[in-house]
């Protein structure tokens, strides 16, 4: 189970994180929306140990790991994709699996990229630069699988993708999610995060304003909640 209890965070400019609680149990997919500007990649940001909070704790099965470095959290299972791609462009996307595996477990990193996106293995040969947008997504997601993570943090893998790439990643997130790795997706389509997600919180400049199952609210209800936020 990953924790965060009582985060307040920000930057030089100001608190932008007040208070906020979130726990992604094992084996379970939590979405983690809101609008623009309202604090969703801070707070993946802390929980990847990027930004040291002012205050709370980050548990990874009620160990405290509050400060530990992002290195240190990734070794512990706490993988972040960060917005835009985390890949190595100059290099082939063979070597980008290489050096994101696990020392001594390459073949099985490129087997568990290949085999969930066959595209991957089509093109191991290839610049991961010279790859389109969507390809450069799936191989910057299959990074994120190969080390046997505790919990995924995901922001806004959608980002800029055509549709139907879109449909793709959260066909291959979705089934991450039943094979049992915890993830905690920020995501702008907020129907596909609800339709995957089995726990959602809303986070509202900067608290979150509500944490529930998927059922008990609508895409309608969070869009207006959206709309209310911005404009107040
Ligand atoms: N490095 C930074 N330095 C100073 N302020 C920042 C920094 N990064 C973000 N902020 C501010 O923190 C607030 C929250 O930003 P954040 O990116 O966490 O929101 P978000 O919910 O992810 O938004 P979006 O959906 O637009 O990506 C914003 O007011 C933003 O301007």
């Amino acid at each position: 189970m990953f924790e965060l209890r009582n985060i307040t965070a920000g930057y030089d400019t100001g608190t932008v994180l007040r208070d906020v609680s979130l726990t992604v149990p094992d084996n379970a997919t939590v979405a983690l929306l809101g609008p623009n500007g309202a604090g969703k990649t801070t707070l993946l940001r802390v929980a990847s140990g990027l930004l040291k909070p002012y205050s709370g704790q980050i548990l990874v099965d009620g160990v405290d790991v509050t400060g530990a470095a992002p290195h240190q959290l990734a070794r512990k299972g706490v993988i972040h994709v960060p917005e835009g791609r985390g890949i190595f462009p100059s290099l082939t996307v063979a070597d980008n699996v290489l050096l994101q595996s696990p020392p001594g477990r390459y073949r099985q990193g490129l087997a568990i990229a290949t085999s969930t996106f066959p595209r991957l293995g089509e093109r191991a040969r290839q610049i991961a630069g010279t790859m389109s947008g969507g390809e450069q997504q799936m191989l910057a997601l299959s990074h994120a699988y190969v080390g046997n993570p505790h919990v995924v943090l995901l922001d806004e893998v959608s980002m800029g993708l055509a549709p139907k790439i879109v449909e793709e990643i959260f066909e291959y997130l979705t089934d991450l999610g039943r094979r049992g790795v915890a993830q905690l997706l920020v995501e702008q389509y907020v129907g596909q995060a609800l339709r995957m997600a089995d726990f959602v919180y809303i986070l509202d400049r900067g608290r979150i304003s509500f944490a529930g199952e998927p059922g008990e609210i609508s895409e309608e209800t969070i869009m207006n909640s959206y709309l209310g936020s911005l404009s107040s």
